[in-house]
């Protein structure tokens, strides 16, 4: 298949890389400096885009190839405030958008472990969830996506937690003032490509789950994998509808 990459930092060139290895090519690599290049790739030159940009340039670049009428398989954090408009979009244009806050299979098996977790402490309320992500010192924002679904996944299932609350590196103490919120942690250290951790404490002990990334590999096979089964489909897409829930 013809992959538009729309996005060539980090995630892009590591894309590029097992894309070509499994026999893609790509029609076009789009970042920054020549974004108006997009304007001249032909429609029919492309027959997905995977877009891993930034927060503030996601929603333009994802509308914009919703409009195209191309296949867009998302990786980029930070814009999910937009996802509303997005999906209408994609409904009207009967497009197709693929999106994972973290497309790792690790990570999905994990997310799967901490709903599952979060249901077994509904019994033991002397235990206080929180969270932990670590990340490389270029990630622009936070707390990560993937700490945001993690968060969504404790909130769906531990009754008494409505919201969490984000606490950047460099600031002292807790910001949690009410028992109802679940604090995500968000430091960025050298070049960590992505950890993060789920905790339980008590007066008396800890429980903890973690999900070490060693490199991008994870992420980027994930997002090829989704373009590849993203094609000939209509609809709005995430990870359980590629992995299927019983291969979870
Ligand atoms: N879902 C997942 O599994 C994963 C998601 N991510 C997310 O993916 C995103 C990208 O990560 P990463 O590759 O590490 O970041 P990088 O900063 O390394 O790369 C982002 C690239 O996007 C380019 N860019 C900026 N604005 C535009 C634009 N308007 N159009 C096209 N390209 C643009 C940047 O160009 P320039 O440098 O010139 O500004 C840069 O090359 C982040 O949001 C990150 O959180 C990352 C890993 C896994
Ligand atoms: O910016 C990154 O690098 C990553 N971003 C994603 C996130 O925000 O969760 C996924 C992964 O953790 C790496």
């Amino acid at each position: 298949m013809n992959i538009l990459l729309l996005g060539y930092g980090k995630m892009g060139k590591a894309i590029e890389q097992i894309a070509l290895e499994r026999g893609h090519q790509i029609a076009a690599r789009i970042d920054a400096d020549n974004r108006a290049d997009l304007e001249t790739t032909p429609s029919d030159a492309v027959d997905v885009v995977i877009e891993f940009s930034s927060p503030e340039s996601a929603t333009e670049n994802i509308k914009y190839c919703l409009q195209r009428g191309w296949p867009v398989v998302c990786g980029t954090t930070g814009w999910l405030s937009h996802r509303t408009e997005i999906e209408k979009i994609c409904q009207e244009k009967k497009g197709a958008f693929f999106y994972a806050s973290n497309y790792s299979i690790g990570v999905n098996l994990f997310f799967r472990l901490n709903k599952t977790l979060a249901r077994f402490m509904r019994n033991y309320p002397s235990y206080q969830v929180s969270m932990t992500e670590i990340h490389h010192t270029e990630k622009r924002d936070a707390p990560s996506g993937t700490a945001i679904t993690l968060a969504e996944g404790v909130l769906e299932n531990l009754p008494g937690k409505n919201r969490w609350v984000n606490r950047e590196a460099g600031s002292e103490g807790s910001l949690i003032d009410s028992t109802d919120a679940v604090e995500i942690e968000s430091l960025r250290e050298g070049t960590v490509p992505g950890t993060h951790t789920v905790r339980y404490d008590s007066e008396v002990d800890q429980i903890e789950i973690k999900h070490i990334a060693h490199s991008r590999q994870g992420f980027a096979l994930g997002a090829v994998v989704a373009a590849e089964w993203i094609i000939g489909r209509e609809g709005i897409f995430g990870m359980d509808d590629l992995l299927g829930s019983d291969q979870l």
